[in-house]
């Protein structure tokens, strides 16, 4: 399994690009709150260990992981001047095949937006089969998808500077 016996979340800072200018939107669904607000806390201090400004910081939140692509969408629009998006949601599977939808529901609206519009979106969205699994994920034994969602913000955020100026 790609995670087992890893912790994926630490990364060097010296691999980071410079993120003072960047600003940066979040959205976090309630649905497990006990995970999304550790996802949510693990991404934000990985931003501001890397100098962003906690004013340049705008976070929503939304009632459950499906509604994270309408609010993402609307984030986009609203707020032009966005380096990068991160969704935070935790998914865990129920009784029903519901679990397989929501899944596959937000991972393509997600990749929609990631084509649709110029600003990044970075998919940190938990889809467990247990709640343990999604402890482990979130502060536990296998680090915090949400620091690694930041990293990756941040290094989409400059390679979409990067483009923009090449193409001038
Ligand atoms: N079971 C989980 C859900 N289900 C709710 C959906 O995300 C959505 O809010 C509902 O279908 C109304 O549109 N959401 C999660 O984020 N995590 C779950 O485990
Ligand atoms: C992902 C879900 O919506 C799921 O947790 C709901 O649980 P159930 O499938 O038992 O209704």
């Amino acid at each position: 399994m790609a995670t087992e016996g890893k912790n994926l979340s630490h990364y060097n800072k010296e691999e980071i690009p410079n993120a003072k200018n960047f600003r940066f939107g979040i959205i976090v669904s309630e649905w497990n709150s006990n995970i999304t607000e550790n996802l949510f806390q693990g991404a934000f201090d990985v931003w501001i260990e890397n100098q962003v400004f906690k004013e340049n910081i705008v976070r929503w939140n939304v009632p459950g992981s499906f509604e994270l692509i309408y609010a993402c969408k609307k984030m986009q629009e609203t707020f032009e001047m966005l380096d990068a998006i991160v969704v935070v949601g935790s998914v865990i599977k129920g009784e029903t095949k519901h679990f397989d939808f929501v899944c596959e529901g937000v991972t393509q609206g997600i990749k929609d937006l990631n084509i649709q519009s110029d600003i990044p979106v970075i998919f940190c969205v938990l889809t467990d089969d247990h709640m343990q699994q999604s402890i482990d994920r979130s502060g536990g034994k296998h680090g915090n998808k949400g620091a690694e969602a930041a990293v990756a913000a941040i290094k989409m955020a400059q390679l979409r500077k990067d483009a923009k100026f090449y193409k001038g």
